[in-house]
């Protein structure tokens, strides 16, 4: 089953009322109001009286609206969940976190703060702990009661914590995104890349969103709206894909073939699993529109 699509998840500073505004009319699947390090100290409570607002007011239209609140144990963590849980976002985004138990005690506090249920849990993996643990902590979506639906990776906070550097093909984090996308896939929830700091650079951009589709990713976090329209294609099946999606529906259906576990197409072996990934390259191309 494919749940709403998260290819694009765009992240907008909370004190930027401007780049709220804008949200609604940018064709990003998910945005994401931010709280925590992309508003300054000063600027805390404003954003935190403008997300509240625009969420309450909403305008969004189909897209997915989540905020990320500042880290738990923080000094905003409080009132951040107390001004947004009643509003009813998609989902609150929880940074930092290092533990199965910090997913549960996070999801009693949205829910003791009057979040309704619609409202679920996603988690930053961006600390050395969040990374070695990640297996045991999307293990927490086992639990109804955590609301846990989606990891989210953070390679700024990555790089800092890790001291690992950030370059082309990302070799330090390549085996640390790959153990996010197993975890997610055990405990079947889904699994969003983190961001690609250069917003200038298309090509960049389109090579590392390739890259984290190819590693299985849901999507990827973004930073500024030129990039949504390349990732947004990126995470859909392709033409080509699609067309050979429908052959290996077709061929499965011929009656010479009903009884047949695997058949050939164009010279390639196509065995009954490709049926199921086939009608989820339709599935997902229906949902992208
Ligand atoms: C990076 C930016 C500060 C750049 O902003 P700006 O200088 O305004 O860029 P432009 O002049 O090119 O902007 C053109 C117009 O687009 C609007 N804009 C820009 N960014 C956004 C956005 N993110 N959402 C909505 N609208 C946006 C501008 O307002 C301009 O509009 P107009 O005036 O009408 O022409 C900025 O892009 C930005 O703040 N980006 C988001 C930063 C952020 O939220 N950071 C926190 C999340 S990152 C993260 O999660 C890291 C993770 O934790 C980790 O550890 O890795
Ligand atoms: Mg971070």
């Amino acid at each position: 089953m494919i749940s709403k699509l998260k290819r694009s998840v765009l992240a907008m500073p909370g004190s930027n009322a401007r780049a709220l505004e804008k949200g609604k009319s940018l064709p990003a699947d998910v945005l994401m109001f931010e709280l925590e390090d992309g508003v300054a100290e000063p600027a805390k409570e404003t954003a935190r009286a403008q997300v509240a607002a625009a969420v309450a007011n909403g305008g969004y239209g189909a897209r997915q609206i989540v905020v990320r609140v500042n880290a738990r144990g923080s000094e905003w963590y409080k009132a951040d969940v107390a001004a947004v849980a009643p509003t009813g976002p998609d989902a609150i985004v929880i940074p930092k976190v290092n533990s199965r138990d910090d997913i549960l005690k996070a999801a009693a506090d949205i829910i003791a703060a009057g979040a309704p249920l619609k409202t679920r849990l996603w988690a930053m993996i961006e600390t050395p702990r969040a990374i070695f643990d990640i297996e045991r902590i999307a293990s927490a979506a086992d639990d109804p009661s955590s609301r846990l639906e989606v990891l989210v990776l953070g390679p700024n906070d990555i790089a800092k914590s890790t001291r690992a550097r950030l370059t082309p093909g990302r070799a330090a984090l390549v085996p640390w995104l790959s153990a996010g996308v197993l975890a997610a896939r055990v405990h079947d929830i889904e699994i969003i890349d983190g961001i690609y700091n250069d917003f200038n650079d298309e090509a960049g951009l389109r090579r590392e969103a390739e890259q984290g589709r190819d590693m299985g990713f849901d999507g990827k976090m973004l930073i500024h709206p030129s990039q949504i329209g390349p990732v947004n294609a990126i995470f859909a099946p392709s033409a080509e894909e699609v067309d050979f999606a429908r052959r290996i529906i077709a061929i499965f259906d011929e009656p010479e073939n009903l009884e047949k576990g695997v058949v050939q197409i164009d010279g390639k072996m196509v065995e009954r699993l490709h049926l199921d990934i086939a009608r989820r390259t339709l599935a997902l191309m229906a949902a992208a529109g």
